[in-house]
């Protein structure tokens, strides 16, 4: 697998194992309005945006939606860079999908667990420059869907004085609040994007970071006020759906517009290329591990006490929710 072709392949959008009979690793081919696509070839970008209410968390077939949706994007040449955001203006995605991790099912637990995995081999490996507009809270898995891509900008929320309005999102890995840990391959990549000392205290404490501290430590490269603009400039605000076309006259998408720009004005196989310096050992090296790894996964999770923490974070979340 890991051949000069291999390594070519994976950057390119293709993965050498598509070429034989169907991989066990390899996402089915599904189209669903779990990820709405948005495509403007005049400027080279498109937009993938999630919209699995309530909370974008991550299923099975959210994660497969997403590698669907990144893949068809990808297939089409004219497209140099991507968005990736959020229909919730208040989530840009809450992570797994605590549910399927509660009471699992034997069958689908590891599908489950080869599917973020598949998430991101092909988002940190995409051909396209990806820029992740972080409007909302990005916990977890969220952040490791932001790592993934290329530049991330975060929205710093609404901090109105009135406190029902107030709202300002963050980003982390937390997982060790909920009794559990980060793959090795998520924490690394928090090692990769803010540093060996930062992360060992992010990850320790499952600290969650508000805007302005996430930029200050590198796990977000911008921020950008919450506020409405008249309208957009730029062609891809007017082929958005409605449902999220008001959204997206925002200063957040616009800057991760002109990010978008910026790419792919950058010839794609000297982009590319360079891209393969800094990840293609990280992708690689998770590949090489990737079965003993949803070993490890299904074993961690099924075990008697971790069960017990999820079953009571889910209630947690459900009687917090029914409480608003
Ligand atoms: C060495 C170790 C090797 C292997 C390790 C093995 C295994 C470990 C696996 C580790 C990987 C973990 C990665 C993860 O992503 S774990 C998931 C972590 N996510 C969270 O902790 C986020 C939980 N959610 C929240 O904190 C809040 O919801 C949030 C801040 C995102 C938004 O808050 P807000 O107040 O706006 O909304 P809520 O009312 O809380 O939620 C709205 C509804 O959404 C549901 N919800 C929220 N999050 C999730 C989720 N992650 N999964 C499923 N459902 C979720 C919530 O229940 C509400 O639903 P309703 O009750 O209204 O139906």
């Amino acid at each position: 697998m890991n051949t000069p072709r291999a390594r070519a392949m994976l950057f390119m959008g293709r993965r050498s194992h598509q070429s034989h009979a169907p991989h066990k690793h390899s996402p089915p081919a599904v189209a669903n309005d779990l990820v709405i696509s948005t495509v403007d070839e005049n400027s080279g970008i498109a937009m993938l945006t999630m919209n699995r209410p309530p909370a974008n968390s991550l299923s099975l077939e959210m994660n497969e939606a997403l590698c669907y949706s990144l893949k068809t994007v990808e297939a089409n040449p004219k497209i140099q860079s991507v968005i990736l955001s959020s229909t919730n203006p208040k989530i840009f995605s809450a992570g797994l999908d605590i549910t399927e991790l509660v009471a699992p099912d034997n069958d689908r637990l590891p599908r489950f667990w080869n599917s973020l995995q598949q998430v991101y081999i092909d988002l940190y490996g995409s051909r396209l420059a990806t820029v992740a507009a972080i409007q909302g809270h990005a916990p977890a898995a969220g952040c490791f869907l932001a790592m993934s891509c290329d530049y991330r900008v975060m929205s710093e929320g609404d901090t109105n004085n009135d406190i029902k309005k107030k709202h300002v999102p963050t980003i982390g890995l937390n997982e060790t609040q909920l009794g559990i840990a980060a793959p090795p391959w998520m924490g690394q990549l928090l090692v990769r994007t803010i540093g060996f000392r930062q992360a060992e205290l992010a990850l320790a404490l499952g600290t969650l970071f508000p805007p302005e501290q996430a930029l200050s430590i590198g796990l977000v490269d911008d921020i950008v006020p919450h506020q409405q603009v008249e309208s957009g400039d730029h062609k891809l605000v007017d082929l958005l759906p409605s449902q999220i076309k008001d959204q997206a006259q925002n200063s957040l998408l616009q800057k991760a517009y002109t990010q978008a720009q910026i790419y792919a004005k950058i010839p794609p196989q000297a982009r590319v290329a360079s891209k393969m310096v800094t990840r293609e050992e990280h992708i690689f090296r998770m590949i090489a591990k990737r079965d003993e790894d949803t070993q490890h996964f299904c074993g961690f999770v099924t075990q008697k006490a971790v069960q017990k923490n999820l079953t009571a974070y889910v209630e947690a979340l459900k009687n917090k929710s029914a409480k608003k």
